[in-house]
């Protein structure tokens, strides 16, 4: 089997004395999709926090990206090596225009100011508006096309349906599938929704109180309700 993109070994991870995360061991493959699912406080952000360096504190175990070990790595550094992350604040320049919200931080590759305007049309209609005049819906689109721009090879979204109109939702999810689906980006994607991303991704990961309870494939998830139900609450799934 090639080489994980993104490898998790034993990590127990926390904020300060807390400790959050246990003993995760998971792998990302590159060009596939994983779903990290479970319910409100069991550690998602954290995860993905840990993995970018952004916070968390690492006790043990090991995280490689890449084939290296990223572990004491600065954030920076790890985004450097193709690390992409959109993070549930959607951190975007309000002061600045959407086009130069993306150009901003563009990096060579094949992710461009017109591919990820053609993935979201609707910035390109909002190209010279400030991120401040954005709906939610468009701050995220603009949050997703800024660490597009970056040209990672695995992008870390956290929650990037959260609080919007289902029309908007719909909107998002078609870019995502086409991000990981036609242009194969590895992505993972943190949702409390499980019905809504399983379909596009490949394998999902349920976390509770900080560990890793199930994981499998989407599909297999998907055709089981009723363990998403157990682990997800039936609101959630
Ligand atoms: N900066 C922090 N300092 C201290 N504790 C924190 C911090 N961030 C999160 N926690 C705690 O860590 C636990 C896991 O939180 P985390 O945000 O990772 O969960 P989550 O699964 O992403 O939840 P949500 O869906 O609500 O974002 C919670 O008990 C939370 O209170």
């Amino acid at each position: 089997m090639a080489e994980p993109l993104l490898a998790l070994e034993g990590v127990t991870a926390g904020h300060g004395e807390a400790v959050v995360l246990h003993d995760i061991s998971l792998t990302v493959a590159p060009g596939e999709a994983v779903a990290l699912l479970g319910r409100n406080g069991t550690g998602k952000t954290t995860l993905i926090t840990t993995v970018m360096g952004a916070g968390p504190r690492l006790r043990a175990g090991s995280l490689r990206f890449a084939g290296r070990d990223i572990a004491r790595l600065p954030s920076e550094r790890r985004a450097a090596l193709g690390l992409g992350w959109v993070p549930q604040e959607r951190n975007i320049f309000r002061s600045l225009t959407v086009e130069e919200n993306l150009t901003a931080v563009a990096r060579p590759g094949p992710w461009t100011l017109k591919r990820v305007m053609g993935l979201f049309p609707r910035l390109e209609e909002r190209r010279r508006n400030l991120g401040s005049a954005l709906s939610g819906g468009e701050q995220q689109m603009l949050a997703m096309g800024r660490a597009l721009m970056l040209n990672p090879r695995l992008v870390l979204l956290d929650e990037p349906l959260e609080g919007l109109a289902p029309v908007i939702v719909q909107g998002l999810l078609a870019a995502i599938r086409s991000m990981v689906r036609e242009e194969g980006l590895a992505a993972v994607i943190v949702e409390q929704h499980a019905r809504l991303v399983l379909p596009i991704t490949d394998r999902a990961v349920i976390l509770e109180r900080g560990r890793i309870i199930h994981a499998g494939g989407s599909e297999a998830l998907l055709a089981a309700p009723e363990v998403a139900e157990r682990h997800l609450g039936l609101s959630h799934s």
